[in-house]
C-alpha cells in the first residue's frame, strides 16, 4: 500500500513493530479515556467556511519565537525513537528539516541531545525532565552548547502513569533486553523508573513546583516552554513566571486518565494567555483540519507526536518528511476550502462548538 494519509501509516507501522513497542508507542494510561478523548473532542467542532475569498496565494509560513518555519507544525517529543528505526531521532530530526518544519527532541531520546543536532540545521529544542537539579543544569548546559533555541519543560509527569499495556507486555523487560540504550540517549536515570514498573518511583520530580522555573531561568537564558498544561489557572501562573510558551497537552493521553482534551482547554488558556506568550497544542492531530481547528482556537503552532513514529518506522527519515507534508498539504487544502489564504486571516469565528 502506498500510503496517503496519516492513517495509512498507521496501519503500515503497526505490521512492522512487535507488540511491545506498538503498544508502548500507541498507547495511553489507564482507560485510554484521555487517549480517545483527544479524537472525538476535535470531531464536536464543525468548521464555518466563508466562499468568494481570493485564495490563490495560499501560504502556511510562520514563526514561532521568532524563527520561521515552513509550516505552522512541529514534531513533538517522543521518547526512544531506536525502536522504531535504526537512525533513531538523527532520521526524525532529518525528515522534519527537510519538511521545512521543526523538532522537540525527548529528554529520553536514543541518541545524544549532540549527535541529533549535528544532523540538523534547523529549530530545535530540548524537551526536560528534571529527575534532579544537577542532572537538569547539566543537560541545559549541553543543549545551550549544542544550539538549541529552547528549553520545553515538560510538567504532567510528576511520576509515569499506569499503563497497563506495558505491564502487561513487560514492556520493561522487552526493552532493556533488545533496546538497552533506547532511552537513555542523555539522561542516565539513576532513578527506579521503568516502564512497566508497578512501583513507579517519582519518574520526573515529585518535588517540582512553580520556584524551579525561577532556578532555571538562573541557569539559562534560552526561553523556557511549559508542556502540558490545561487549565487557566495554570496559564495564568505561567504567565506570571515569564515563559517565553505554553504546551496545551494532556501528553497524547498517557498521563493523568480522564482530563478535558487539549483542544478543549485551549480557548480558556488563549484567554488568559495569548498576550503575553507563544501557545501551542498536541494531542489527536491526525488530520489538517484538526490543525485548522487549534489554530483557528488561538494556537500558534501544533506538535504531532504518534504520526511522526509511524512514519520514521516505515521509512526512516523520508517517512517523517511525507507525514510532515502530508500534514502541510491537508492544511493548506482545508485553508482554501474555508476561504483562509494565510495563516493570519484563521480566526475563531471559523468555529461552531455542537
Ligand atoms: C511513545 C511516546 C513517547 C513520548 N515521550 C515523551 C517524552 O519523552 N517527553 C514528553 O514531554 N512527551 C512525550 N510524549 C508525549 C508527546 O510529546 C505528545 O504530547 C503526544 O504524543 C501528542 O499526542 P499525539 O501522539 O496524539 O500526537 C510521548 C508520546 C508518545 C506517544
Ligand atoms: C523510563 C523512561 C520513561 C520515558 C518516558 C517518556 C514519556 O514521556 C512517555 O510518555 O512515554
Amino acid at each position: 500500500m502506498q500510503p496517503i494519509n496519516v492513517h495509512d501509516y498507521e496501519v503500515l507501522a503497526q505490521t512492522q513493530l512487535a507488540r511491545p513497542i506498538w503498544d508502548y508507542y500507541q498507547g495511553g494510561s489507564e482507560d485510554e479515556i484521555s487517549l480517545r478523548t483527544n479524537r472525538t473532542a476535535f470531531a464536536q467542532l464543525r468548521l464555518r467556511p466563508r466562499v468568494l475569498v481570493d485564495v490563490s496565494n495560499s501560504n502556511l509560513k510562520t514563526s514561532v519565537l521568532n524563527t520561521e518555519i515552513d509550516m505552522p507544525i512541529l514534531v513533538a517529543p517522543t521518547a526512544a525513537h531506536s525502536m522504531a528505526h535504526s537512525d533513531g531521532e538523527c532520521a526524525t530530526i532529518r525528515g522534519a528539516d527537510a519538511a521545512g518544519s521543526g523538532m522537540i527532541v525527548s529528554n529520553d531520546a536514543s541518541f545524544s541531545m549532540e549527535e541529533i543536532a549535528r544532523a540538523s540545521q534547523g529549530l530545535r529544542w530540548y524537551q526536560l525532565y528534571i529527575h534532579t537539579l544537577n542532572e537538569a543544569q547539566q543537560l541545559i548546559k549541553r543543549a545551550e552548547a549544542a544550539g538549541y533555541q529552547a528549553i520545553v519543560l515538560t510538567v504532567d509527569t510528576p511520576l509515569l502513569s499506569n499503563r497497563e499495556r506495558d505491564k502487561r507486555n513487560a514492556m520493561g523487560n522487552f526493552q532493556k533486553k533488545y533496546y538497552p540504550g533506547a532511552f537513555s540517549g542523555n539522561a542516565r536515570h539513576t532513578i527506579n523508573g521503568s516502564l512497566d514498573n508497578s512501583e513507579r518511583a517519582a519518574y520526573a520530580g515529585h518535588t517540582l513546583t512553580w520556584d524551579t522555573i525561577a532556578w532555571m531561568r538562573t541557569h539559562t537564558s534560552l526561553p523556557i516552554i511549559l508542556k502540558g498544561i490545561l487549565t487557566a489557572e495554570d496559564a495564568t501562573l505561567a504567565v506570571q513566571h515569564q515563559v517565553a510558551g505554553i504546551v496545551v497537552s494532556n501528553h497524547g493521553g498517557r498521563q493523568l486518565d480522564g482530563t478535558i482534551a487539549p483542544i478543549e482547554a485551549l480557548p480558556e488558556i488563549v484567554a488568559v494567555a495569548a498576550q503575553h506568550c507563544e501557545i501551542y497544542l498536541d494531542g489527536g492531530i491526525r488530520r489538517g483540519t484538526d490543525i485548522l481547528k487549534a489554530l483557528a482556537l488561538g494556537a500558534q503552532a501544533v506538535l504531532i507526536g504518534r504520526p511522526i513514529l509511524w512514519g520514521l518506522t516505515v521509512q526512516g527519515s523520508e517517512g517523517v518528511r511525507h507525514i510532515l507534508e502530508i500534514l502541510q498539504k491537508e492544511l493548506q487544502s482545508a485553508m482554501i476550502l474555508a476561504g483562509c489564504p494565510s495563516i493570519k486571516q484563521i480566526s475563531r469565528s471559523l468555529i461552531q462548538w455542537t
